[in-house]
C-alpha cells in the first residue's frame, strides 16, 4: 500500500467485473473496492474472490459494508480475500476492535452532515473516509469545511468526485487520498475504463 509517499492515494470503488479491475489497476489505482452492502454495485463473495485474485499485491483490496452483522462482514471478507474492510454504517468501537484484532486494515466511512467533520481515529480506524451522507450516491459536500487534519492522518476524500472536480477538491481539502465510484461510471454500477483512467490522471496531477 502507498503508505507515506508524497503522491495522493487513489481508490476506485464499486468494481464488479474483470474489465473494471483491469481498468483500475492499469490506471495505477492504489486501492480497489468491492461493495458487499445493499447496492446496485453489490457483488457476492465468489465473484469478489475471483476479482481479488487478479489484483496485484501493491494494490489494496477493500470490502465495503454497511450495517451488516459482524459475522457476515467476517464471512464475506474472508471468503473474498480482501485485505481491508470499509464500514459505512453504525458499527461501534467493539466491531472495529474485533476486526482490527483479526488483522484487517480498517476504513471508516463517515458522512459529513451540515459541515460537521468527524475526527480521525474515533473508532480505531486506520483510514477515515469522509463521504456524502448517502455513500455511493455521487453527491458532493462542502469540502472546504475540512480543517485540521495533521499530515500523518490518513483520510480519504469521497462523494461526488470526478475527473473534472478532483483537482479543486484536493486543493481545498488537502486529503491523504481520494475515493470515487459514481464519477467513473456511465450508469449506476457500470464503470467506464476511460473515465477511470482520466480520474486517476487528474487526481495524480492534483496531489
Ligand atoms: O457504492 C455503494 O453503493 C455503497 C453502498 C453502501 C455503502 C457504501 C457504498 N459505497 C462506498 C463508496 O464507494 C464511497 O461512498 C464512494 O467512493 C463515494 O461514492 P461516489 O459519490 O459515488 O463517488
Amino acid at each position: 500500500m502507498n503508505d507515506a509517499g508524497p503522491s495522493l492515494f487513489v481508490k476506485i470503488c464499486g468494481l464488479r467485473t474483470e474489465r473494471d479491475v483491469a481498468a483500475a489497476v492499469g490506471a495505477g489505482a492504489d486501492a480497489v473496492g468491492f461493495v458487499f452492502a445493499e447496492s446496485p454495485r453489490r457483488v457476492g463473495a465468489d465473484v469478489a474472490a475471483e476479482l481479488v485474485r487478479g489484483v496485484p499485491g501493491r494494490v489494496l483490496t477493500v470490502g465495503v459494508f454497511r450495517d451488516q452483522p459482524l459475522e457476515e462482514v467476517r464471512a464475506l471478507a474472508r471468503g473474498s480475500g480482501v485485505r481491508a474492510v470499509q464500514l459505512h454504517g453504525g458499527e461501534g468501537r467493539s466491531d472495529y476492535a474485533a476486526l482490527a484484532a483479526e488483522g484487517w486494515t480498517l476504513i471508516r466511512g463517515a458522512g459529513v452532515r451540515e459541515g460537521r467533520v468527524p475526527s480521525h481515529g474515533e473508532m480505531g480506524e486506520d483510514i477515515l473516509l469522509l463521504d456524502a451522507p448517502v455513500p455511493g450516491s455521487g453527491t458532493s459536500w462542502d469540502w472546504t469545511s475540512v480543517d485540521g487534519f495533521g499530515p500523518g492522518e490518513r483520510w480519504l476524500l469521497a462523494g461526488g468526485l470526478n475527473a473534472g472536480n478532483v483537482g479543486a477538491a484536493v486543493a481545498a481539502a488537502r486529503p491523504w487520498g481520494v475515493d470515487v465510484s459514481s464519477g467513473v461510471e456511465v450508469s449506476r454500477g457500470v464503470k467506464e475504463p476511460a473515465l477511470i483512467a482520466e480520474f486517476v490522471r487528474a487526481a495524480r496531477s492534483a496531489g
